[in-house]
């Protein structure tokens, strides 16, 4: 802890401790001299520790017991002005050390911060007024208030060793992890839930199987085990869903919470409730190449009416008889509201944008939907608790990036308005994310391969094209060069993972933000896989000096190992399968439509 010398200094460099609090601030005599300083420097701490509770070793108890040891102790360690009369009075040899003491191997456990995460970045903490807070367990600790406290440390504590002890029997216990999170069993201390999301903490509420996690700490209780109320309120503190009526609570030592909750102390949270019950989902932008099939997907698991699709363009009749389509332009920011105020949407899947070729076309027109709309879009979400998916992309890497393989996190500097706005999307929603709690999830996307809906104008749309050609005029004419490699997916796989990541609990987010892969591959390659199901397909190629230049920009392949780690993901279809189900669905479609077919 640094301070600095000018304005207090701490310990051997000679705080006249002696002048400054031997009268004790229980008594009422007062003395020029007396001042509490040290008490000062403690409460500042304390702000800190509230203001961020996981950077500190050590846990507002041990600022409780020194604030106690300055006035009245049984040590040495603060009597005397100086280490002069220190020596004089013979202090260290007929006195024990408080410190020396608070090391033994007893005290240190119990003074240390059971959420404590050592990290190299400086914390800055928040000096406006409003940011700082009664030191309520030192000055209200004669009330029923400091009770509590030792009750929540306790918990923490004991709930951290737990976590320990269940993580060394990790063979048995990952495999239930896993069966235990998917989000349908998923079911934590308070009550049901899924998806990572809690209910209002319940008072001795018996868990199912519990997962919590704040910043690191992974609290993970065995199935059957009976929480106490203090655990419940815990995880309520550590579940976001819960905070409001925890931190509302008069009895609750953690009122002070840090700042950046502070938001949900406000509202009720709406996913408290929905997470008991089906997600309600609004797709914008959702009659492009995604949206129709994703919804399809949802809907399956949820019902039909629980996912509305949006879009400013005409639904074609069997997407509109297939289930709820409303009108809704991004940047229309009040209807997007009444939209889910009205709906009680607590999904927000937000499609709408323009890809990169089209950006690079019209980039006001890709600024103002791309970043404009988003901001819309998180604005909402925040604003009423929403858990929000937005998909980045390949295209959000640029030709500084490592390209073979691209990792989650590395040099991102897209050359494309394109890019840049997925780039911002993905930073913007982290920053709401780690600042206000936002539910932001982002998958990057490869190019995407489907049959249903054209694609809406973007660099990997030739691996779409190909196959209608192939199966119709049996002539492709490629915008981009034969070798020129990118990641791709099909359609199916990136439905699934969307909604696999969406149902993931909080709890096994490492990230916001994942690559996902599934297949690289050039378009001589594809074609020549083609080939072994059409041999007369021919290519030509003529690149597009726009398209070839976003395509040699972006990564030749995806490292996608944190999103198979986090939560499982694994793609189904290789290039192989891949040429396969569209050449067959490909066929299936033309032939419904009436068209020839080679
Ligand atoms: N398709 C891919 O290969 C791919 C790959 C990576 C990421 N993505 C991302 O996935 C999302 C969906 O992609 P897609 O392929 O379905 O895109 P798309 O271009 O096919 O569809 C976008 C939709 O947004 C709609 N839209 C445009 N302006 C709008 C506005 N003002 N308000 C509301 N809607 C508006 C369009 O009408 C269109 O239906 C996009 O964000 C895209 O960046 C797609
Ligand atoms: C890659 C992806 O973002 C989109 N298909 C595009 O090419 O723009």
């Amino acid at each position: 802890m640094m301070l600095s010398p000018l304005c207090i200094s701490v310990g051997r460099a000679g705080h006249p401790f002696q002048q400054r609090c031997a009268h004790s601030a229980y008594s009422h005599a007062r003395f020029q001299q007396e001042s509490p300083v040290f008490l000062l420097l403690l409460d500042c701490v304390w702000q800190l520790w509230r203001q961020f509770p996981l950077a500190l070793g050590f846990s507002e108890a041990l600022l409780l017991r020194l604030a106690n040891e300055v006035y009245a102790s049984d040590y040495g360690t603060f009597l005397c002005n100086n280490d002069q009369e220190r020596c004089a009075l013979g202090v260290k040899d007929r006195t024990h050390c408080l410190f020396r003491a608070l090391l033994r191997p007893a005290e240190r456990d119990y003074y240390s911060n059971p959420l404590y995460e050592p990290t190299e970045l400086a914390i800055w903490p928040s000096v406006h007024p409003q940011s700082l807070q009664l030191w309520r367990g030192f000055f209200l600790r004669w009330t029923q208030l400091a009770h509590h406290l030792e009750a929540v440390q306790e918990e923490i504590r004991s709930m951290v060793i737990e976590w320990a002890r269940v993580a060394q029997s990790s063979a048995k216990q990952s495999s239930q992890y896993k069966s235990l999170c998917t989000a349908s069993q998923h079911v934590c201390p308070h009550g049901a839930l899924q998806a990572g999301d809690c209910s209002p903490a319940q008072s001795g509420g018996t868990g199912r199987c519990g997962y919590a996690k704040h910043k690191g700490l992974l609290l993970d209780m065995q199935p059957g085990v009976r929480v106490g109320m203090p655990t419940a309120e815990l995880l309520g503190l550590l579940c976001r869903g819960c905070l409001s009526r925890v931190q509302n609570r008069p009895s609750c030592s953690f009122s002070s919470w840090p700042r950046r909750m502070s938001r949900w102390n406000n509202m009720e949270s709406s996913n408290a409730n929905t997470s008991q019950e089906n997600p309600r989902v609004l797709i914008t932008g959702g009659l492009g190449q995604l949206g129709v099939g994703l919804a399809q997907m949802l809907r399956n698991q949820y019902g039909p009416e629980s996912v509305i699709l949006s879009d400013i363009k005409k639904p074609p009749s069997h997407v509109y008889a297939s289930g709820p389509f409303v009108y809704a332009d991004v940047l229309d920011y009040k209807h997007l509201r009444e939209l889910i105020v009205n709906n009680r949407i607590t999904w927000l899947v937000h499609y709408s944008a323009l890809l990169s070729a089209v950006g690079e076309a019209n980039v006001a027109l890709a600024r103002k939907i791309n970043i404009t709309g988003l901001h819309n879009v998180l604005d909402l979400a925040l604003e009423n608790c929403l858990r929000l998916f937005v998909p980045s992309t390949i295209g959000a890497f640029g030709p500084s990036s490592p390209r073979d393989p691209a990792p989650d996190l590395c040099v991102q500097r897209p050359r494309t308005i394109y890019g840049v706005s997925k780039v911002h999307g993905e930073l913007m929603g982290e920053y709401l994310h780690h600042k206000y709690g936002l539910d932001f999830r982002c998958l990057r996307y490869p190019g995407v391969i489907s049959v249903n809906t054209p694609p809406g104008g973007g660099t990997t749309d030739y691996a779409v094209q190909i196959f209608h050609d192939a199966l119709s005029t049996g002539h492709h004419e490629c915008y981009l060069r034969p070798d020129t490699r990118l990641p791709m997916m099909h359609i199916s796989d990136c439905h699934r993972a969307t909604v696999e990541f969406m149902q993931t609990p909080d709890c096994q987010l490492s990230l916001r933000t994942y690559n996902i892969a599934a297949m690289s591959f050039t378009p001589e390659e594809v074609a020549q896989e083609i080939r072994k199901h059409l041999p007369h397909l021919k290519v030509t190629y003529n690149p597009d000096s726009v398209r070839q230049t976003i395509a040699d920009s972006w990564p030749v392949r995806f490292d996608d190992s944190n999103a198979r780690r986090d939560w499982g993901w694994a793609p189904a279809f290789g290039l192989e399968e891949l040429v396969t189900d569209m050449l067959l669905s490909v066929r299936d479609k033309r032939t419904r439509e009436g068209f020839l077919v080679s």
